[in-house]
């Protein structure tokens, strides 16, 4: 007896390696310590009501951003060890088997655990302010979303604790990750991770463009919407059609290791390179899907830092468009290598090289909107001028590597690392830098420390050269990717020294950034005016933190920068346009609202209770699992109270006490 439980526990828990127990015992902890605080505060009743259950897309955007932050440590954390491996050859600090674990994880969270939800954190909090909206389409799917994310995202990571990680690499090409490569577990948590995750962010790509379709601001034309809203119709076009691929092809590894069925292994009939294209007509999409919101970020600040309308609107949005058609396009460029012949690799570098043209205009029209403006530099600007260039070179390197032939000595080495880093960093983790330092205080009503938020730019910018650029000559210098030890001979020693010490900068940094947090909250500075920047567009308008249905009055909207014209018209005396007077004039309404709801949360949890079931075959627990979410569906269908309607002397209360504030 005492031997199948020891047996089953060191199959279930991974024991052995002091580094993991010591990760495993700290996690213990921190849980503990959590539900200490909340026991010992009594918080749960609050956490449960306002949050949790919450279907106010601001409070979604924000736990959306807190799970991200989270994941940037842990996914950092994981990086920080493998360029410790790495700076010394024949080190024996992380052996093979834990280092493929890790450069799987760290990938994985990377994409899709902190940069997926921190884009859609963004989009939450901004999006409808900034087209006029009271909350998204649907409140509850966009819960739903949330919570999908979260439980995906923690099945994912508990394969850490329990039945070990998935370490097959970040797209888990088969045959290793098949059950003959992969016999363990963790390729399972793979796969329901990321399925479960996957269909929250599909649900979350169609509410917003649903919503950026249908719940714009009266008289708000599609031509005068802001670019960051652009920049999310685009990216969220592109996650209905790229997710579903994603779903499909995760269902049919699952078959393939769950049934036996033989899809991508070539005896039974299947092929690997089946899989291998499909993972990549989603996943050369998904870089694009994070990328595409960064440059509507940085297209917001530049034109509020400049003072200056955005610089060929109709260009940006026409470069947004077409770089989500071309994303579609493109995927054989991962793998010039494998044997699709000289025309499909010509035609294949061809639409990758006209990528950079749209990506080019859009360049172009950030120096020009710059170009004679009135320029200042707080840390949202400062973010968005450094990704400029880090961005350009690592596109262009990009371009480098879409000439096939040189791809095929540039293929899995460093260099390749060092490109995907330069756009992922420089591109997408700047970016949405920028946009948290930008939409701070309009999410929680205060300002960040200014002088440690610069300390962590540099830190992160100076760490991001000395970590990446040495990457490029080690890749020329024959260094693969994937490998945790070389060869002292190699001579590849001194630059990895100086890369891990880069790392370690870009770390500091993210102190910095804690740091900056808690300094802010401590000498809490509120930012009363609701327009912290001066800034140009409709979330600028209305009180910081917005209050909880936006709008009191939806607004008229009559121009592009429709918020700024207003200042104009107000500073240069002018009387208001008659039908924005009227609206502004017009009596207040009860307002409909969502009511909140705890299905999502209890539906979400049942996938993952399904998902831990199936990652341990373990029958009773998919059907408990199941049950869970086919009842949660049937609650949803019997409930017939799910909103109600603020009614008018309560706005008038919160708009009044919002404009004492002021
Ligand atoms: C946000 C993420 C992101 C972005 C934006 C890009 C952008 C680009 N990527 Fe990258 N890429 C990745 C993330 C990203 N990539 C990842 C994660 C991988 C590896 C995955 C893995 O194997 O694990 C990868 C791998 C990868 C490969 C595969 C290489 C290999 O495996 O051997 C190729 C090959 O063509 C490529 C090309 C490009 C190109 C041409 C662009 C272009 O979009 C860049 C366009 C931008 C510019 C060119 C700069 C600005 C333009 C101008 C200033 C105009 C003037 C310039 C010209 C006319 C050239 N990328
Ligand atoms: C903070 C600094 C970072 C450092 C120091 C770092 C370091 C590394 C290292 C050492 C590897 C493994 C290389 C190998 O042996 O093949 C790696 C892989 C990877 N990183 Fe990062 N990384 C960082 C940030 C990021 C970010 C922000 C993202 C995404 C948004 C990201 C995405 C990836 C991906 C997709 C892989 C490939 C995983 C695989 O091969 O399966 N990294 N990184
Ligand atoms: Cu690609």
């Amino acid at each position: 007896m005492w031997d199948k439980i020891k047996d089953f526990s060191s199959e279930f828990f991974v024991t052995g390696d002091p580094l993991i127990l010591g990760a495993q015992v700290s996690i213990g902890l921190t849980l503990v310590a959590i539900v200490f605080t909340l026991t010992y505060f009594k918080k749960w009743r609050w956490l449960w009501t306002e949050w949790l259950t919450s279907v106010d897309h601001k409070k979604i955007g924000i736990m959306y951003i807190i799970a991200s932050i989270l994941m940037l440590f842990r996914g950092g954390v994981d990086a920080l060890l493998m360029r410790v491996q790495l700076a010394a050859p024949e080190l024996e600090f992380l052996h093979a088997d834990h280092y493929n674990a890790i450069f799987t994880t760290h990938g994985v969270i990377m994409i899709l655990f902190m940069a997926m939800p921190l884009m859609f954190g963004l989009f939450n909090i901004v999006v409808p302010l900034q087209i006029g909206a009271r909350d998204v389409a649907f409140p509850f799917l966009n819960s739903l979303s949330f919570w999908m994310f979260f439980f995906g995202a923690m099945l994912f990571n508990v394969s850490f604790i329990i039945g070990g990680s998935p370490d097959a690499g970040w797209l888990a090409y088969p045959p290793l990750s098949e059950l003959s490569g992969s016999p363990g577990v963790g390729q399972d948590f793979y796969i329901w991770g990321i399925q479960i995750s996957g269909i929250g962010s599909l649900a979350t790509g169609i509410n917003f463009v649903v919503t950026i379709l249908k719940m714009r601001a009266p008289g708000m034309k599609l031509m005068q919407m802001p670019m960051f809203s652009w920049s999310v119709l685009s990216s969220c076009v592109t996650i209905m059609f790229a997710f579903p691929i994603l779903t499909v092809t995760l269902f049919l590894l699952f078959l393939d290791r769950y049934l036996g069925a033989h899809f991508f292994t070539l005896d039974g009939g299947g092929n690997p390179m089946m899989y291998i294209n499909l993972i990549w007509m989603w996943g050369h999409p998904e870089v694009y899907i994070v990328i595409l919101p960064a440059f509507g970020i940085f297209s917001e600040i530049v034109a509020t830092f400049s003072k200056k309308k955005l610089f060929g609107y109709k260009s940006m949005v026409f470069a947004l468009m077409s770089i989500s058609f071309f994303s579609f396009f493109t995927w054989a460029h991962h793998f010039f290598t494998m044997g699709s012949g000289a025309n499909v690799n010509a035609f294949f570098a061809i639409t990758t090289m006209i990528i950079a043209i749209p990506t080019g205009v859009k360049v172009f029209n950030w120096l020009f909107t710059m170009y004679r403006g009135k320029l200042s530099f707080p840390t949202p600007m400062l973010w968005t001028i450094a990704f400029i260039p880090c961005f350009v070179v690592g596109g262009m390197t990009g371009v480098l590597l879409s000439v096939a032939p040189a791809d095929f000595q540039f293929h899995n080495s460093y260099f390749l690392i060092a490109h995907f880093h330069q756009v992922l960093i420089g591109g997408v983790v700047f970016g949405y830098f920028a946009g948290l330092y930008y939409w701070w205080p309009k999410m929680f009503g205060f300002r960040l420390h200014e002088g440690l938020g610069k300390w962590a730019f540099w830190f992160w910018n100076i760490g991001f050269y000395v970590c990446f650029m040495p990457q490029y000559a080690l890749g020329l210098m024959g260094m693969t990717r994937r490998f945790n030890e070389y060869d002292f001979d190699m001579g590849w020693q001194p630059l990895n020294v100086v890369s891990t010490v880069g790392a370690f900068l870009m770390g500091l940094a993210f102190i910095f950034q804690v740091w900056q947090i808690a300094h802010s909250i401590k000498f809490f500075k509120k930012e009363t005016s609701g327009d912290a920047w001066d800034g140009r567009t409709l979330e600028w308008s209305i009180p910081s933190p917005a209050p909880m249905y936006n709008f009191a009055r939806l607004p008229q909207v009559t121009s592009q920068d429709d918020w700024w014209e207003k200042k104009q018209r107000r500073l240069r005396g002018e009387a208001e346009l008659p039908e924005v007077a009227a609206a502004e004039q017009a009596p207040l309404e009860p307002i409909h609202m969502p009511r909140n709801s705890g299905i999502p949360f209890i539906m979400s949890f049942s996938w993952f209770v399904a998902g831990f079931g199936f990652v341990w075959d373990w029958k009773w627990m998919i059907v408990v699992g199941l049950a869970g979410v086919i009842i949660s569906m049937l609650a949803r269908s019997f409930s017939y109270n799910t909103d109600y309607y603020i009614p008018v002397d309560e706005v008038e209360r919160t708009e009044a006490a919002a404009r004492g504030a002021h």
